[in-house]
């Protein structure tokens, strides 16, 4: 028996599309990962070689950020209605689009004091809280910390002046989305039985996790490093048991998507979210007259 071509499709996977809508300083912030699967009469292309009939899946994944900014995200279901409706009527070929979407949500970091929270947030789904303890009969090392810690500033990032040598082409810029999954351990600086017996290590806890998060949102940035720095004095200064913090935190960079092509203008609302590589910027701060104690992470 001859073969035959059996049940195919196609389309961009895991297309990573971020939208944020701008209502006066408060912004809104929707963050999906969207893929795209085509089919219908798609026979000739795999037997033949001919295109004819072939939307490219480049066109799909810019479909999807061009449907962003045009028609903004009201939900993962609409906006996969949207898309699936779009592709099945727009192209004679196509009888099915399956829009796969995972939704990434995020909470807004509350401010320190009164001020209405307005562009920072933290991901929705909770980090993973680390200990370390080390006894030798007499001292104790205790080091917490917390990995997957995911924020997001949607402005009041700037990155500006840095060297411009022959391999340079990253653009100067004045507004753009500053990301981060915070990495951190903290060292307490209590080694005796008498220094940790009494430590409520929840409490500890929740008050470096609540800085690092306050510093991060309150931070104006001109650099990762500058706020990594400003996330790791706010635990030292508030934290009177903490010593050392060491931060690890990638840069999750947010590239804005070129609409020029499709005539659209993007105003710093639609943002392609590259995975692969990421700036990775990584330092300790150490309360003023403390041993560093801490390996690298
Ligand atoms: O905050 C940043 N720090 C850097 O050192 C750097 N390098 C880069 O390409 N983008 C950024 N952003």
């Amino acid at each position: 028996m001859p073969a035959m071509l059996g049940q195919n499709q196609y389309g961009k996977a895991e297309s990573r599309v971020v939208r944020i809508t701008r209502n006066g300083a408060v912004h809104h912030i929707k963050d999906l990962n969207v893929s795209v699967a085509l089919s219908g009469d798609l026979t000739a292309t795999h037997l033949t070689g001919s295109n004819a009939d072939v939307l490219t899946t480049d066109a799909t994944k810019n479909t999807v950020f061009a449907f962003a900014k045009e028609h903004g995200i009201a939900s993962a279901e609409q906006f996969g209605m949207r898309l699936a409706r779009h592709f099945v009527t727009s192209q004679e070929a196509i009888t099915t689009a399956r829009i796969r979407i995972e939704e990434y949500v995020w909470e807004r970091i509350p401010p320190s004091d009164t001020r209405e929270a307005r562009h920072s947030f933290v991901r929705a789904n909770r980090e993973t809280r680390t200990a370390q303890i080390t006894y030798d009969g007499e001292r104790w090392q205790i080091i917490s910390g917390l990995t997957g810690l995911t924020v997001l500033n949607s402005t009041d990032s700037e990155f500006h002046g840095y060297v411009k040598d022959r391999y340079t082409t990253l653009q100067e810029t004045r507004d753009r989305i500053l990301a981060t999954e915070v990495n951190a351990r903290w060292r307490h600086g209590a080694t005796d039985d008498a220094g940790v017996a009494g430590a409520d290590w929840d409490d500890v806890y929740a008050r470096a996790r609540d800085c690092l998060l306050q510093a991060f949102a309150e931070t104006y940035s001109y650099s990762l490093q500058q706020t990594l720095y400003a996330m790791g004095t706010r635990v030292v200064d508030r934290c009177p048991g903490i010593d050392e913090i060491r931060l690890s935190l990638p840069n999750k960079h947010h590239f804005l998507v070129d609409l020029e092509p499709f005539g659209l203008k993007n105003d710093n609302e639609v943002y392609f979210v590259a995975d692969r590589p990421y700036g990775l910027i990584e330092a300790t701060v150490l309360r003023e007259g403390a041993e560093a104690g801490l390996a690298v992470l």
